[in-house]
């Protein structure tokens, strides 16, 4: 029987040649990374990697280690390319961000800020909670609509939702982000509290139908399963169907909205705490047309596509581990025209400042296919 002490020796040994070879190569990849600082070539070359894989998988003896030296020699490359990064960063090689710039706080009075929807919806909450009095507000109807506004130069900002703790992403706004080259620049969270809102003096059996957005509509989903006779319609806001409500006066309609919109529209509450989660926030977004972060802003939003294949989604995510960064979120969203192939959304901790942040930016921007820094904004969270 062979000795486990004297294999792990002998192991021992091999590894320490394997440190060595490995920090020999990697001394070379600096040179590389000097050539390519000169030169302006980039870092990533697809070509050279896959026929380096190619040959060495060929001198492998056997499957087994024909897959094993892949692995490894992926690896090492990727590692080889993060080191490039860093130095490409340290001397000063401008990345995707180069057109951001650093303010120490954005301009927040006399400006035209456009929300969703109507006075008394949710976005007029975060609005009024996000900018002081001193701002020209205005409302339309959709949530592209507001995104229009921003990209002709009409709004300088636009309020929008992002994000329902208790139902998850809007996935409209996410869409709307990659068609239009927008940039976040701030975030406001609203406690949401949906009550049922009615002609005053209205008992709960004249009722019939309510209404209410889809997000509203699920997230008082329990509640509405226990009247399943209630005929259950779509608005295009809350607050609309407040609206609506009120302009119809009729007894057999009620709205989902919030209590504000109720006392905008003179309806009574008919039945409180209908959302089935009593942490019911929505976080919304401030969009710009121009790309700016404040000097304190403590989050980057990114997003990019991959190509189909294994691993890449591993390799994208590599460089946030490897730099250090926490990431908060990661989303994915189908591409239109491409079956089943996805966009990644990414949120990480940290200011495009920051030479972690600069190197992962330039790995994604070398190593996934339309990659876009979408932002970076919002304060670092209290622990
Ligand atoms: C070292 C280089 O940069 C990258 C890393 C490689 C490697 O570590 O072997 C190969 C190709 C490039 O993607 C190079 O261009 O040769």
């Amino acid at each position: 029987m062979t000795d486990l002490l004297e294999c792990r020796k002998e192991i021992d040994v091999i590894d320490k040649e394997i440190l060595r070879l490995f920090e020999k190569r990697m001394k070379v990849c600096e040179d590389v990374a000097e050539y390519k600082i000169h030169t302006g070539k980039k870092v990533l070359d697809q070509k050279r990697e896959q026929d380096k894989i190619e040959v060495l998988k060929e001198s492998a003896h056997g499957e087994f280690n024909e897959l094993g030296a892949q692995e490894l020699f992926q690896q090492i490359m990727a590692i080889s390319r993060k080191r490039q990064y860093q130095l490409l960063t340290k001397n000063g090689v401008e990345n995707d961000t180069k057109d951001y710039e650093m303010v120490d706080a954005l301009p927040m009075t006399g400006v035209n800020v456009v929300f969703q929807g109507v006075e008394g919806a949710y976005s007029y909450a975060a609005m009024r909670a996000y900018f002081s009095d001193a701002v020209n507000s205005y409302h339309v109807k959709t949530f592209r609509d507001a995104m229009e506004e921003v990209a002709s130069g009409k709004a300088d900002y636009a309020v929008l939702p992002i994000e329902n703790s208790t139902e998850g992403i809007v996935t409209d706004i996410y869409d709307l982000l990659t068609e239009y080259q927008l940039y976040i620049v701030g975030e406001q969270g609203v406690k949401v509290e949906h009550v049922l809102l009615g002609i005053p003096e209205t008992s709960l059996d004249e009722i019939k139908t309510v209404y209410s957005h889809p997000q509203a509509l699920a997230q008082c989903k329990k509640y509405l399963e226990s009247h399943p006779d209630w005929k259950i319609v779509k608005t295009e806001n809350t607050a609309g169907a407040a609206k609506k409500v009120h302009e119809e006066m009729n007894r057999s309609q009620a709205a989902i909205a919030s209590r504000a919109a109720g006392e905008l529209y003179g309806l009574s509450v008919m039945a409180e705490n209908i959302c089935y989660n009593d942490q019911n926030v929505t976080r919304f977004i401030i969009v710009s047309a121009h790309p700016v972060y404040e000097k304190s802003a403590a989050k980057v939003s990114v997003c990019f596509e991959l190509p189909h294949e294994s691993g890449t989604l591993y390799n994208m995510l590599s460089h946030f581990i490897y730099n250090g960064l926490s990431m908060t979120k990661i989303e994915s969203r189908p591409i239109t025209g491409k079956k089943w192939e996805y966009r990644f959304f990414v949120d990480f901790e940290g200011n495009l400042e920051e030479p972690a942040v600069k190197n992962a930016l330039r790995g994604l921007e070398a190593e996934a296919n339309r990659m876009r820094v979408l932002g970076n904004y919002g304060q670092q969270e209290e622990q």
